[in-house]
């Protein structure tokens, strides 16, 4: 999982050169330490930032440790603990650099064409849904994630919450503390069951799925998962050709897909009507993929023993005393808030993990960990100054940008591309860093060009 990642600004070691300095503070010594040249439409004139001039916007209570590294770099850090609406985020994004995340906040086009200076966008959590991934591609916005730190606790702390929450089902727990919280003292074990020996159906099978599976092996469960992707099966579990299959065996079925156009929905009236009238249906993956109405009659009905839900089609933006939703008074039904990826040590972990991606790319380029942007790093030399281009992914603009090239001493290049952009290293001898990056900026397929030195 560990990627080797750039805490330090190692590329930027000096005074600023005064061409490219900021006119408005050329003696600021930490200046050296980054400068940007963005030729997007709104600035097209060459930026150059004092580290403190780096706008950080962090919100849904994102760990004290990615606000650390974020200042400890000299950028200027704002915290919030909600999420904001479209329009809040609209009115707040304008000046914001960097903006951090958790999954409640809607990182539209709409927000995104507002964002002019945006360099980068943090997921503070695994899954992306919550960010127009295409449009950030095209305004040559990388975003990152932390597909690894959240997964034991919803994989390692999410596999661990699926385990505990399979038990509880198991032996109606939740109903049986509510009833003593009301005085009711009820001993009984009809229709509790141990786990062992049961049939655990996973539906997607990625970081999550998989954990889970070792971990449900481990307890005695039989573990048999669909996944659309061809997936390595763990110990002893079996693939299931087709969702139905899986539907129709298994005890208990837990989900862990992303949230994408097939996926929502993917659990409805029809789908529950498969399951055995036995089993249990976990979902700690996205709300929109389950359709909880048709869960909710099923669970009043008798036609299902029970379920546990941690994610909803729509969640609150902040914590509230006032939260209503139709799953609310099922039976032997455990709903939680959205919590799978709340440990501390998965925060901690998520933190650093993302506050460090985004800094290598704001101190180096580097876009290894981005999830809809060219992957891409080369190690920094003491001796050059770098070109960063993002440019429109069209014919002739690879040529267009190594014509200038051709022209000066380059000692390292390196290009990658999506579908929509490319994405383009280039370390050049100081004294011709200014001028190409002048050039480069000026072609019409040109998105963004930085400098650093
Ligand atoms: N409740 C919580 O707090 C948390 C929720 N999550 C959610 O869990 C999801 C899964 O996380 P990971 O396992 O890390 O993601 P992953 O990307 O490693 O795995 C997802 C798997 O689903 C499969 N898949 C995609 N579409 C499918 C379909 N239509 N049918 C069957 N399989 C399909 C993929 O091939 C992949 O193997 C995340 O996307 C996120 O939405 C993640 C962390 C915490
Ligand atoms: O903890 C969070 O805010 C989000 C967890 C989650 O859903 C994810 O990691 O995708």
């Amino acid at each position: 999982m560990s990627k080797p990642i750039f805490t330090s600004p190692t590329i930027i070691r000096r005074d600023i050169n005064n061409d490219i300095v900021s006119p408005s503070s050329p003696t600021n010594k930490q200046m050296s330490l980054l400068t940007s040249a963005m030729n997007s439409p709104d600035n097209a004139a060459t930026l150059s930032f004092p580290k403190e001039k780096i706008k950080v916007l962090l919100l849904e209570n994102i760990h004290s440790v990615a606000i650390q590294n974020f200042k400890d770099q000299g950028f200027n850090v704002e915290s919030l603990s909600s999420a904001l609406s479209e329009d809040q985020l609209i009115e707040k994004i304008k000046d914001v650099h960097v903006l951090g995340l958790r999954s409640k906040t809607k990182v539209t086009a709409k927000v995104l064409a507002e964002a002019k200076r945006l360099m980068a966008i943090g997921c503070f959590c695994i899954g992306t849904d919550q960010v127009d991934l295409p449009f950030a591609e095209s305004r040559g916005v990388p975003v990152f994630n932390s597909p690894f730190c959240n997964s034991r606790s919803v994989e390692k702390k999410s596999a661990e919450l699926m385990i505990a929450e399979i038990i509880v089902l198991s032996r109606k727990i939740g109903d049986r503390s509510r009833e003593m919280h009301n005085k009711v003292w009820r001993k009984e074990s009809k229709n509790c069951h141990e786990i062992r020996g049961k049939v655990l159906g996973i539906i997607g099978y990625g970081h999550i799925g998989s954990q889970l599976s070792v971990l449900a092996e481990a307890m005695g469960m039989n573990v048999v998962y669909y996944d659309t992707a061809r997936k390595l099966p763990l110990g002893n579990s079996k693939a299931c050709p087709d969702m139905k299959s899986l539907l129709e065996m298994s005890n208990y079925v837990t989900l862990h897909v992303p949230d994408t156009e097939q996926t929502r929905n993917m659990i409805g009236k029809d789908e529950l009507a498969m399951m055995r009238s036995d089993a249990y249906l976990l979902n700690a993956s996205r709300g929109k993929v389950v359709d909880i109405a048709a869960l909710a009659d099923a669970l009043k009905g008798g036609r299902l023993a029970g379920a546990a839900v941690d994610v909803y089609p729509s969640e609150p933006e902040a914590n509230c005393n006032d939260w209503e939703n139709v799953l609310q008074g099922c039976p032997n039904t455990i709903l939680t808030p959205h919590i799978g990826g709340s440990t501390e040590e998965a925060q901690e972990a998520i933190g650093s993990e993302v506050s460090e991606l985004i800094t290598c790319f704001i101190n180096t380029g580097g876009s290894e960990g981005s999830v809809n942007f060219p992957e891409i790093s080369i190690p920094v030399s003491e001796e050059t100054h770098r070109i960063l281009n993002i440019h429109h992914n069209k014919p002739g603009v690879l040529r267009d940008i190594n014509l200038i090239l051709s022209e000066f001493n380059v000692s390292s290049q390196i290009l990658s591309t999506r579908k929509q952009i490319g994405y383009i290293i280039a370390d050049v001898d100081k004294e011709a860093s200014k001028e190409i990056k002048r050039k480069i900026s000026a072609l019409p397929h040109s998105i963004k060009t930085r400098v650093l030195y």
